[in-house]
């Protein structure tokens, strides 16, 4: 890596010593960009890498609550404001146990990147809090998400900062987060929060968005490679809104989805996970907070693998779709092993830098996750424009409009990576087609 760039490296490295997985995402950028950085001695001149690896704003805040059994609980809340070089920050909020500042700095550089590829003007941020929202009441989830508007409501707003799910948030906690930023600021700004329900400006198609944009971008993959998604047998992880998504949409095009995960273990179902009844049934099962994916298996009578991660079936296509650095060098090892010819990822960085490098070098097509999982912010930011519009476009609209953004995520990153003569390489390309509006927008607005 040239100079300029090891030395940020080294700075992020020491600045930011006990955040694995945001150095691990800033690595992975660098990594595609350094050519880019070469032909532009300006970015070096005004410290362009230096500002962008550094958030414009992150706030911590204590989030006070009482459970059912009268205790007070007190968790950590977190919203980082990364870049609004080309728009307003917008990103998801995670809450689960193992969230803490490096998890929502890795998100939320991720979300820079992710959220310039879509084409809409909408910057890059992400927040949350460690509480874990499993065998919680609804009320519990409902005081919670009141008491972490009431700090958020300040730094947030439809034109500022725009927040939506992502691991334990859904439609449920973002109706008690909108309800409770309604009372305190007594205005009806529904455009603050996207992921909304449909009776109160939620988007049509936002909650399949993340999946079915997935699925398109495979789509896109495959015939750009003259191959089909007709009979092609596809693993995924996790089990929540991502993975329904795919299911449905993988179903429609032909293909048959194999196997599903969740903390438990894997299902493996040879019949795939092609009904309405088998997709309705991983919706309640995310629904009941048990977080078990056994219980599939004991209803279809189909073959459950405890504490094993699903790539050691063999498949066509793998899709994780839980959570970060799910796949290491051993998983990788699997998925080479078993032929597999197409490696995407669903969920935000499920790959460790090693295993990432590993199954691109043994010459399997990798989706990045910042392209592939594109669709669901896309679709957020859909959500934003029918808010300022007042108006609602329908299922078939929005999912034209989604289908037209993945087919142009996947465009511009092959055009990226042919531009600096790297071939059909879509993580380098979807880096640098991501990174270059970023920059260009930020040396246009000076020093800030
Ligand atoms: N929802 C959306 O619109 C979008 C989501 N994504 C990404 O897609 C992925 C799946 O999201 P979603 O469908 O909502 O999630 P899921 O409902 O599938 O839940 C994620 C699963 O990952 C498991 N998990 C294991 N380790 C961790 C960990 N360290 N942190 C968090 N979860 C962990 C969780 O189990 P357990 O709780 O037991 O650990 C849970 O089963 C995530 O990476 C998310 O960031 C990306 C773009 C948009
Ligand atoms: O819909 C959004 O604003 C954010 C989705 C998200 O968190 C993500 O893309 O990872």
């Amino acid at each position: 890596m040239n100079a300029y760039m090891a030395s940020v490296i080294e700075q992020v490295k020491k600045r930011n010593a006990g955040e694995p997985e945001f150095i691990q995402t800033v690595e992975e950028v660098f990594h595609s960009i350094e050519k880019v950085v070469e032909t532009h001695p300006e970015y070096e001149k005004t410290g362009l890498l230096e500002r962008l690896v550094e958030p414009e704003r992150g706030i911590s805040f204590r989030v006070t609550w009482v459970d059912d059994a009268g205790k007070v609980q007190v968790n950590r809340g977190f919203r980082v404001q990364f870049s609004s070089a080309i728009g307003p920050y917008k990103g998801g909020l995670r809450f689960h146990p193992s969230v803490y500042i490096g998890i929502i700095k890795f998100l939320g550089f991720e979300q820079i990147f992710k959220n310039s590829l879509t084409g809409l003007p909408i910057g890059g941020g992400k927040g949350g809090s460690d509480f874990d929202p499993r065998g919680k009441s609804d009320m519990e989830i409902m005081r919670f998400c009141q008491a972490f508007m009431t700090e958020l409501y300040r730094h947030i707003g439809p034109d500022v900062d725009v927040p939506a799910g992502d691991i334990g948030v859904g439609g449920r906690e973002i109706g008690f987060l909108y309800g409770q930023y309604k009372r305190i600021k007594g205005v009806w700004e529904n455009g603050v929060l996207t992921g909304k329900n449909l009776e109160f400006g939620g988007s049509l198609i936002r909650p399949e968005a993340t999946g079915f944009g997935a699925t398109y971008y495979v789509n896109e993959v495959l015939t750009h490679l003259g191959d089909t998604m007709k009979g092609k047998t596809v693993a995924i992880s996790g089990f929540g809104n991502v993975a329904w998504g795919v299911c449905q949409k993988v179903t429609e095009l032909g293909g048959k989805v194999v196997t599903i995960s969740g903390p438990d273990g894997y299902v493996y179902d040879p019949d795939g996970v092609v009904t309405e009844e088998k997709i309705e049934y991983l919706v309640e099962m995310r629904l009941s907070g048990r977080d078990r994916v056994q219980d599939y298996a004991d209803k279809f009578g189909c073959k459950f693998v405890p504490k094993t991660k699903p790539w050691e079936v063999k498949v066509d296509i793998c899709m994780p779709c839980a959570t970060q650095n799910e796949i290491n060098m051993d998983e990788a090892q699997k998925i080479i092993n078993n032929g597999t010819k197409y490696y995407i990822e669903v969920a935000n960085m499920p790959t460790t830098n090693e295993a990432l490098a590993f199954i691109q070098g043994k010459g399997l097509v990798v989706g990045p996750s910042k392209a592939v999982n594109a669709g669901g912010v896309a679709v957020s930011a859909l959500e934003m424009a029918q808010n300022s519009m007042r108006y609602n476009w329908s299922s078939e609209e929005v999912d034209a409009k989604l289908k037209g953004i993945m087919k142009n995520i996947h465009a511009v990153s092959v055009e990226a990576a042919e531009e600096y003569g790297l071939g059909y390489d879509l993580v380098a390309g979807a880096n640098i087609a991501g990174f270059k509006k970023v920059a260009a927008a930020m040396m246009a607005q000076g020093l800030v």
